[in-house]
């Protein structure tokens, strides 16, 4: 039987902004094994997003419980297992834009690890994304694709478990956004990653081993084909 990477119970968050209140998960409990690629779908503003940053451990939700790898959050230390378990590909690349490809992809580890180990690391990372030729380069000099390429490595910097992704296809054209989808089902493969995508593109959903929406605070199951 294959064993639990990530485990949600009943999780609930709730945004307060001024006098009112928002409440955008709404007791949702979800399990993923390990080595499992998750689509997580629903509109614009459901809280795809919200999700993911509680898996990620960048934020905390307001009930609930999130197990990841068997490790209860109540019990060990957050900031460790974010740096040891999860991989975070955010929307809008968010690279450094003064700083090379290689930099990019080391700066997460920076305060861990002497430059020299990095270095070597994050080349085979460019190495394995396709950029063995652009690890120089500024991110204004990389194409939407090239960037993404980019995140994807820096997310791999300290070989995590869990890889999460917010849109990671919403900003590029289809050609582009099939090959970065190739390269995620590549690490699904080969690395036994667990993924878990937010997007809302049907395409990508139907590459995933099963597909979540969230829709009014809920999450249910949902079929990309039908919706084709
Ligand atoms: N820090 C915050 N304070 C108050 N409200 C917030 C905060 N962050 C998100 N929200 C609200 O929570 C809801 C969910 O936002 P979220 O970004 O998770 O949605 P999403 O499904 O990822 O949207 P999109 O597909 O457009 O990226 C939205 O209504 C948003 O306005």
């Amino acid at each position: 039987m294959k064993r639990m990477m990530i485990e949600v119970e009943n999780l609930t968050k709730t945004y307060t902004s001024g006098q009112r209140t928002i409440s955008v998960l709404n007791n949702i409990s979800l399990a993923i094994e390990e080595g499992q690629m998750v689509a997580l779908l629903g509109p614009s503003g459901s809280g795809k997003t919200t999700l993911l940053h509680l898996l990620g451990l960048v934020d905390v939700p307001t009930s609930g419980t999130i197990r990841l790898n068997s490790h209860d959050l109540s019990s060990t230390s957050r900031d460790n297992l974010r740096r040891n378990l999860v991989g975070y590909v955010f929307q809008h690349f968010y690279l450094l834009p003064q700083f090379s490809a290689l930099y990019n992809v080391c700066v997460p580890q920076i305060p861990v690890k002497s430059a020299s180990q990095l270095e070597t690391t994050a080349k085979e990372l460019l190495d394995r994304v396709g950029l063995e030729d652009r690890i120089h380069h500024l991110p204004s000099e990389l194409s939407g694709g090239e960037q993404q390429r980019v995140a994807i490595a820096r997310a791999l910097i300290h070989a995590p478990k869990i890889l999460l992704c917010d849109e990671p296809t919403g900003n590029l054209d289809i050609q582009t956004r099939d090959s970065i989808l190739e390269l995620i089902c590549e690490l699904k493969n080969e690395e036994g990653l667990t993924i878990v995508i937010a997007t809302h593109d049907p395409e990508v959903a139907a590459q995933c081993d099963v597909q979540v929406e969230i829709r009014n605070g809920k999450l249910s199951s949902y079929s990309p084909l039908s919706q084709q």
